[in-house]
Parts: structure tokens; C-alpha cells; sequence
């Protein structure tokens, strides 16, 4: 691929660990689920009404469990995570690559965007509050799943669309190797990064050398 006009990262297993959204984002908005429902009833009041079942707070623990990306449940996390951040219960993991990428693409005059389940409010708690501190100011856009879902091709054209460009100038990085295919049949550049080794790069600094 040539020099791409624009780069788009998978958040989980790309500019972040697996085992920090497992393991501490996951339980974190578990833990808090039914305590921040009955203190925000309004605000919280149309995202259940997306929720099946008589008990959607029951639904959407079970949608945790099984790590479901569906909307309603990515908005409310993110909702929880903001208190976590705002009371510093929580930073935001990232690579000791992601922000060195980030700079270096920055400097190239390449935006970053960010794709990722989790909510683009959630995505800015994230970098705005990651443990490499305020990263905000290297990505130029974020986009979720109210752009469909990450393993199905529609969605990425959206997001060509979104950003006025042609597919084949964008270039995706991802860990899960659906959401690469996707991108493929799409027309994008994309590249399946994998930390521990089997993918195309192992690092963010192995992504256009
Ligand atoms: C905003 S961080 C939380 C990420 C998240 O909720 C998730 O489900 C991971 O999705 P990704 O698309 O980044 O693999
Ligand atoms: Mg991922």
C-alpha cells in the first residue's frame, strides 16, 4: 500500500492490553452496574429501554460476561468508567508504542482515528486520562459502533465516507482477524497486529517503519 491519508486503530489488543479491558475495565463497570442504574435512573432511563428483558440490568450483566459490543451496554459502560477516571480509580492503558506511533504519524501529517466497541466517550476517557497521559491531542477522530459493527465491511466504508475518503486510502490496524477481513472486503489497508507474535506486525512501531 502506498502512504496511507489516514490511519484507523482497534483499540483492545492494539493501543491497549486485552488483559486491561478484561480485567479491569469489564469488572470495574460489572461491579458498579446496579448501584450507578439507581443513582442516575433518568439519564440511564432510554439507554434500558434499548435493553430486552424484564430485568435489563440482568441482561446487561450477562451481556458483560459474555463481552457483547452492543451499543446500549458500550454507553452505559462508559458512563461508569467516567467516574472511575474522574476519581482516579482508573488510567487508561496503552502500549509504550501507541504514543510514540501516534507522535511519529502526527509528524508524518498522518491523522490517527480511533475504532474501537467501547463508546467514543469512553475511547476519550481512555486517552485523555492513559498512564502516558493526555494522548486526545494526536488523534484526530474517533468512531464506535454507532458505525456498525467492527466485523462487518459496511462499516468501514461508512467510516470512509465519514472521514471524505477513498477506502484505499485508509489503513486499519487490528488484533482480531474478522475485523481486518472486514476492512479488506472493504477496500481499506489493514494489518492484523498481534503482541505476543503470528500477525503481520507485533508493534505499533512496526506499522509503516
Ligand atoms: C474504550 S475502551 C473499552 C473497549 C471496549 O469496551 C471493548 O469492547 C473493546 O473493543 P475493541 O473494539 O477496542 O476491541
Ligand atoms: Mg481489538
Amino acid at each position: 500500500m502506498d502512504v496511507p491519508q489516514a490511519i484507523l486503530l482497534d483499540i483492545e489488543g492494539t493501543t491497549s492490553s486485552i488483559a486491561f479491558v478484561a480485567d479491569v475495565l469489564f469488572p470495574y463497570a460489572r461491579a458498579h452496574l446496579r448501584d450507578f442504574v439507581a443513582a442516575h435512573g433518568e439519564a440511564v432511563a432510554p439507554i434500558l429501554a434499548e435493553v430486552p428483558g424484564d430485568d435489563p440490568v440482568a441482561t446487561l450483566l450477562e451481556w458483560i460476561d459474555a463481552d457483547r459490543k452492543a451499543t446500549p451496554l458500550k454507553t452505559l459502560q462508559g458512563m461508569i468508567w467516567a467516574q472511575g477516571y474522574a476519581e482516579g480509580v482508573l488510567e487508561g492503558h496503552v502500549y509504550p508504542d501507541t504514543p510514540v506511533a501516534l507522535r511519529r504519524w502526527r509528524g508524518a501529517g498522518i491523522p490517527v482515528h480511533i475504532y474501537s466497541s467501547g463508546s467514543i466517550a469512553a475511547q476519550k476517557q481512555l486517552f485523555g486520562n492513559s498512564i502516558a497521559g493526555d494522548l486526545r491531542p494526536l488523534i484526530a477522530g474517533y468512531f464506535d459502533t454507532t458505525s456498525g459493527p467492527k466485523r462487518e465491511s459496511a462499516s468501514y466504508t461508512a467510516i470512509a465516507a465519514a472521514l471524505g475518503l477513498p477506502p484505499s486510502a485508509l489503513l486499519f490496524v487490528s488484533d482480531v482477524q474478522a475485523e481486518v477481513d472486514a476492512a479488506h472486503a472493504a477496500g481499506l489497508g489493514a494489518v492484523l497486529i498481534a503482541r505476543d507474535g503470528g500477525g503481520d506486525v507485533q508493534s505499533l512501531d512496526a506499522v509503516l517503519p
